[in-house]
């Protein structure tokens, strides 16, 4: 996609497995895009994923949400993949809506479950 230079992932915890199998399944497309993720999230990734060179940031609790929303901001993330946990309360609960905002307010792409993801462009191209 034009324009399309860098990628975040973040997955909260019980949905961490499934952004693993789902940066596997796209290893050679994220390949081509800076990926960016919050901090425990990018282990996992980089873990499945040793091809792909993983910017880690804080975790998510601790100001990683914070730090792509201002990536979004900046101009610096084009593409947010969040794959969410609607069934757990979070303490940070507010980073992560403040997130969701910036992605709107910045009319980015944002895809918030697996299903979603694979219906990006950049994903869903054989
Ligand atoms: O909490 C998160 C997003 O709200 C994700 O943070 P981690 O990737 O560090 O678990």
């Amino acid at each position: 996609m034009a324009g399309m230079h860098c990628i975040a992932l973040i997955a909260h915890d019980e949905k961490k497995q499934d952004l693993a199998d789902f940066a596997r399944a796209h290893e050679r497309v994220l390949a081509g895009y800076r990926i960016v993720a919050t901090g425990t999230t990018g282990a996992r990734v980089q873990e499945a994923c040793p091809s792909l060179s993983v910017t880690r940031l804080k975790s998510g609790p601790l100001g990683g949400d914070q730090q792509i929303g201002a990536m979004i901001a900046t101009g610096e993330v084009d593409m947010l993949i969040f794959f969410t946990d609607p069934l757990t309360a979070m303490p940070h609960d507010v980073d992560v809506k403040a997130l969701m905002r910036l992605a709107t307010v910045y009319d980015i792409p944002m895809a918030l479950n697996r299903a979603t993801a694979e219906q990006l462009n950049v994903f869903s191209q054989a």
